[in-house]
C-alpha cells in the first residue's frame, strides 16, 4: 500500500492494501490512516512541551472542520487532543467523540444565541469573540444563564496569509476578527461586564501558509496588544495562536517542520507567561488521508487530450475545483509502460469537475484505482450530493485492521431524508 505520510520526508506505512479496501467498501472512498494522525499529533505535542517555559500548558485544539469524522476526532482525542469548533455541530461531534467542553474552543463569525447558549451548557472551555456585535450577543445570553464564560478576543492583523486568495482570513477586508485597533477597547469592555470573563487573544490569519513570516508579525501582533492591555490595568493569560501551517502537497521539503513552527511561536511569546492554544487543521489530518478513486474509462481523443475519467467527482473532492488546490495522484498499482498525460475528471456535469490537468501518470485503463493523496483534510467534509450521488464511504485504517467509519447511505436513506409534501398524496 501506498505510505501516506510525506511529512518531514518520513513514511508511515499502515499494512492493509488500498486494493482490499476498494475491493470491500467500493469506490470512490476517503481512507484515513491512525499512525499518521497519532504520527502528527506526536510531533505536535513534543515540540509544545519542549517549549513548556515559554506556551505553558498549551492545548493543541483540532480544527474540527478539516476531518469531522467521529473516529477520527477519537483517535485525536484519546492522544489528549482538543477540539476548535465552529457551530453547534462541531462541538456536539468533538463531545461524542470524547473531547471535554474544557479541550474545546468555539469560534466562528456567525455563532447563533442558541448556539452560544449550548456552548455555556457544554462549558467549553473558551468562545472566541469576533465581533463587538457579537460580545453584546453572549453578554446577554450569559446574563440569562446565570454565566460569566471565558472569553478571547480574535484579533484581526490585517495580515491575511494562504495558499489561495480564497482562503486567507486575516487581511484587512476579510470578515474574520476584530479589527486590532478596536480589539484592546473591545477587551476592557468584555472586562468591565460581570457576564464573561476575557481571558485571552486570538488570531488565526489564514490556511496552508508555507512561510512562518506571515504567522510571525500575527504572533508579535498579539504580544504586543498583550503588552499594552496589561499596562492599562487587564489581565491576558491565554493566546490563542489558531491553525493555518501548510503541509507539502507538491512534495515540497522546504517547509516550516512542525518543530520550527512551535519553536518560533515560544520565541515570540517568551517571558509573557501566558498559556497558548495551537488549532491546527490541515496539519494533523491532510496527510492522513487518501481518496481513493476508479477509472470508469480513459478517453483517448482524436485531438490528442486523453481524459482519465474517474468515479470520484468534484462533490467528493472539492478543493481542486474551489481552489485549483493541486493534489498528487498515484497509481495504486502501477503498471509497466510509458508515462502519459492525463486530464483527470470526474462524472460530475460541471466544467470544473477537473482535478488536474495532464498530469503525468503511468499507464492506465479502465477499472484501475488511483489514490489522491493529502485528502484528510478538507476533503469529506466538504463533499456534497450533487448529482444525487451518495456520500462516499470513510474507512479508518490502523495497523492490519481496518473499520468503516462512515456508510454510503443506500438511495432509500437518502430519499428518506426528502419527505414528499402531503398534498403530493
Ligand atoms: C479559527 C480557525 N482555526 C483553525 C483553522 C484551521 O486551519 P488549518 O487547517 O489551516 O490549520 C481554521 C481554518 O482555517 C480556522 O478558521
Ligand atoms: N477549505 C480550505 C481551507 C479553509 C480553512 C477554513 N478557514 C481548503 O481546503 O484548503
Amino acid at each position: 500500500m501506498h505510505h501516506f505520510d510525506r511529512i518531514d520526508g518520513a513514511l508511515h506505512a499502515e499494512t492493509v492494501p488500498l486494493e482490499t479496501l476498494a475491493g470491500a467498501v467500493g469506490t470512490p472512498a476517503y481512507v484515513y490512516s491512525t499512525a499518521t494522525l497519532t504520527r502528527h499529533y506526536g510531533l505536535f505535542r513534543e515540540a509544545v512541551d519542549t517549549h513548556r517555559g515559554s506556551l505553558g500548558d498549551a492545548l493543541i485544539a483540532f480544527a474540527v472542520k478539516a476531518n469531522s469524522n467521529l473516529s477520527v476526532l477519537a483517535t485525536l482525542a484519546r492522544l489528549g487532543c482538543g477540539a476548535d469548533t465552529v457551530s453547534e455541530g462541531e462541538i456536539r461531534r468533538a463531545l461524542k467523540a470524547g473531547v471535554s467542553g474544557q479541550r474545546i474552543v468555539f469560534s466562528g463569525v456567525g455563532k447563533t444565541d442558541a448556539e452560544l447558549a449550548f456552548a455555556l451548557e457544554a462549558r467549553v472551555r473558551q468562545i472566541n469573540v469576533e465581533s463587538a456585535v457579537e460580545l453584546d450577543r453572549l453578554i446577554a445570553v450569559a446574563a440569562a444563564k446565570g454565566a460569566a464564560p471565558e472569553i478571547a478576543i480574535r484579533v484581526n492583523p490585517k495580515i491575511g496569509a494562504g495558499g489561495h486568495a480564497r482562503i486567507t482570513t486575516g487581511g484587512a477586508t476579510d470578515k474574520f476578527g476584530v479589527p486590532a485597533e478596536e480589539a484592546p477597547a473591545l477587551y476592557a469592555r468584555a472586562a468591565a461586564s460581570p457576564h464573561v470573563t476575557p481571558v485571552g487573544l486570538a488570531c488565526h490569519i489564514g490556511s496552508q501558509i508555507t512561510t512562518l513570516e506571515p504567522l510571525e508579525g500575527a504572533f508579535r501582533a498579539l504580544r504586543e496588544m498583550t503588552l499594552a492591555l496589561r499596562a492599562g490595568g487587564l489581565a491576558v493569560s491565554r493566546l490563542d495562536l489558531g491553525g493555518g501551517l501548510g503541509v507539502p502537497y507538491h512534495g515540497q521539503t522546504d517547509l516550516p517542520s512542525i518543530a520550527d513552527y512551535v519553536g518560533m511561536a515560544a520565541r515570540v511569546l517568551d517571558g509573557l507567561e501566558v498559556e497558548a492554544a495551537f488549532e491546527p487543521g490541515r496539519l494533523l489530518a491532510a496527510n492522513a488521508g487518501v481518496l481513493l478513486s476508479r477509472v470508469i474509462q480513459v478517453n483517448a481523443r482524436s485531438d490528442g487530450r486523453t481524459f482519465l475519467v474517474l468515479d470520484a467527482g468534484m462533490n467528493d473532492l472539492m478543493r481542486p475545483a474551489l481552489y485549483d488546490a493541486f493534489h498528487d495522484v498515484v497509481a495504486v498499482r502501477e503498471r509497466p509502460g510509458e508515462v502519459g498525460a492525463y486530464d483527470l475528471v470526474g462524472p460530475i456535469c460541471e466544467s470544473t469537475d477537473v482535478f488536474a490537468r495532464e498530469r503525468r501518470l503511468p499507464p492506465l485503463e479502465a477499472g484501475d484505482l488511483v489514490a489522491f493523496m493529502g485528502a484528510g483534510a478538507y476533503g469529506a467534509v466538504l463533499a456534497s450530493e450533487y448529482n444525487s450521488r451518495p456520500l462516499v464511504p470513510e474507512v479508518l485504517v490502523d495497523g492490519d485492521r481496518w473499520a468503516v467509519v462512515r456508510s454510503r447511505p443506500s438511495y432509500d436513506e437518502m430519499w428518506s431524508r426528502e419527505p414528499k409534501a402531503d398534498w403530493l398524496g
